[in-house]
């Protein structure tokens, strides 16, 4: 499902009219009429009164359309209006004409008392002041009646978006109103998922209004939903055997963090591997030898950490992989981070780059365009920072374009993990994450993520999906755990819920 900024969705609401002559008047009755019909199945609307707050724009005309089809299910209906009503658009006009002739009654709110003594008694708000044509930040008048809607009781119900939320980058503009529901017009826009937007919009429900598939598809930001999911999964038929399913090669844990290759290894093999092999130093070996009883165990060198010693060792080995986990808890000493380099500039296979090999990159001054693998970096908002030299605040006020950015540039694949990830390639497409919660936000639940995608990657052979798919299942083992446990679930409870993820996914397909 496509994600858009607001100017996207101005865009797109422009060629549907002018490219596929679909006509304002008919999306603006789409909109309102399935708004409603969404009401509907989620509210009992039985004897209830509602109010809805209109303002000049478009948005206010899919809310006089909306009062028309309650006042049709018998809801005590009043039409509020606040704005410039003499700048209303034609079609907005013809809406509010209809509404008028049927006798809703119309008020209009001069300030915010007005809007309360309104709001009384009234059980239902639909909010539909101001949509994505949101500029710049609001004036005082439209704060006050936000902080009015906020402090109201009854049910609100945002019609595209909170009014005062901007659609591109989820920031309130300087506030916003706090929906229990959020009808979205036709596709989600930015600001439904990015923080702190998604915590405004209550339960999110885009109505379809008809946008021709074959327009919107072209957009290169997406949401991965369960359908992209059931889509991608690899399927497993009956003769299949493990050198089929992916020889997984892992090179990492150093001495004081061995845990951290096991947990790669177990993200691996709950999402299914063929085969894993578990690269590390003599003294990590002592400690991680026999602990997963499917997982092969090799020292390539004595000592604490990887030096450039079992570099060539290391590359042999690498010859028998379908894919590579590299950097988790390998620690960054120079010595290791000069082994990251040989390994990420020799091997040509694909390499998922996690937590210590991103700090490699960064201090190593790699040239990823020099690489001959192909990758997939795994940052963590603070590792892309310093893979960017960027502020953090400023890769969180922009993060879905930020990596978008960084993979057209480095022509690799990046996971920009956190709320919400972000996988991009470097032709420019990403895919953002819903699945995942807080709970997630614990040691060794990243180093179970690089087996995942190392998996996917491997028995699939399409990076961007195979890598959104890896994030959405490692989400969605969260969701599970969140639900069955809370918080406090552990990063091996996350790789051993897995198998329940893909088999959901399987069984729909
Ligand atoms: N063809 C279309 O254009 C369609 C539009 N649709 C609806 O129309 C909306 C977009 O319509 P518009 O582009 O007319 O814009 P909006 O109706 O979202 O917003 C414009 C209104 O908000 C006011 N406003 C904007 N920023 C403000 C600020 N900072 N302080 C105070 N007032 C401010 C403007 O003065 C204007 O009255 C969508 O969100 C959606 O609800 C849907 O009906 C689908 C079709
Ligand atoms: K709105």
């Amino acid at each position: 499902m496509i994600l858009l900024t607001s100017r996207e969705a101005e865009e797109l609401d422009f060629k549907v009219m002018n490219k596929w002559k679909i006509k304002e008047e008919t999306l603006m009755e789409t909109a309102g009429s399935k708004a409603v019909q969404i009401i509907e199945r989620n509210i009992n609307l039985k004897n209830k009164s509602a109010a809805v707050l209109c303002g000049s724009g478009n948005n206010g005309g899919d809310g006089y359309v909306a009062a028309r089809y309650l006042k049709n299910l018998c809801v005590d209906v009043v039409i509020l209006e606040n704005g410039h009503m003499e700048k209303q658009g034609q079609t907005s006009k013809h809406y509010r004409q209809i509404a008028e002739e049927m006798n809703i009654p119309f008020v209009y709110i001069n300030n915010e008392k007005e809007l309360k003594e309104q709001l009384f008694n009234k059980d239902i708000l639909i909010d539909a002041l101001i949509g994505s044509g949101l500029k710049k930040t609001l004036n005082n008048e439209k704060i006050k009646l936000i902080e009015v809607i906020n402090e109201y009781k009854g049910t609100v119900i945002s019609l595209d978006i909170p009014s005062g939320l901007s659609g591109t980058d989820g920031q309130m503009k300087p506030v916003c109103v706090n929906a229990d529901y959020t009808i979205a017009m036709g596709t989600l826009k930015r600001g439904h998922v990015l923080y702190p937007g998604v915590e405004y919009c209550g339960k999110t429900i885009v109505a379809d209004i008809g946008y021709p598939y074959i327009e919107t598809e072209k957009y290169p930001v997406k949401i991965f939903t369960e359908t992209e999911a059931e889509k991608t999964v690899p399927k497993r038929n009956r003769i299949t055997h493990k050198g089929k399913n992916g020889h997984i090669g892992i090179y990492a844990g150093s001495y004081g963090m061995e845990g951290a290759s096991l947990l790669a290894a177990s993200g691996a093999l709950y999402a299914g591997a063929g085969k894993i092999s578990l690269n590390v130093t003599e003294k990590v070996s002592r400690s991680v030898k026999g602990k997963i009883k499917e997982v092969m165990v090799t020292a390539l060198e004595d000592g604490e950490y990887f030096t450039q010693k079992s570099i060539e060792a290391a590359l042999e080995k690498a010859m028998n992989y379908k894919t590579i986990v590299l950097g988790c808890g390998i620690g960054r000493n120079e010595e290791t981070q000069k082994f990251v380099k040989e390994i990420l500039t020799r091997y040509d296979g694909k390499i998922i780059a996690d937590a210590d090999a991103l700090y490699a990159i960064a201090d190593q001054h790699i040239n990823l365009s020099e690489c001959k693998a192909k990758l997939i970096l795994t940052p963590h908002v603070g590792e892309f920072s310093k893979l960017t030299g960027k502020d953090k605040k400023e890769i969180e006020r922009n993060r879905i374009d930020e990596a978008i950015r960084y993979a057209k540039e480095n022509k690799v694949t990046v996971v920009l993990k956190g709320f919400p990830t972000v996988t991009a390639d470097e032709n420019g497409n990403a895919f953002v994450n819903t699945t995942g919660n807080a709970g997630m936000a614990s040691g060794g639940s990243g180093d179970v993520l690089s087996g995942i995608i190392a998996v996917m990657n491997a028995q699939i052979e399409n990076t961007l999906y195979d890598t959104a798919l890896a994030v959405y299942m490692h989400g969605k083992s969260g969701d599970i755990l969140l639900k069955e446990k809370g918080i406090g679930y552990t990063a091996s409870e996350l790789a051993q819920t897995v198998p329940y993820v893909r088999k959901m996914s399987e069984n729909k397909k």
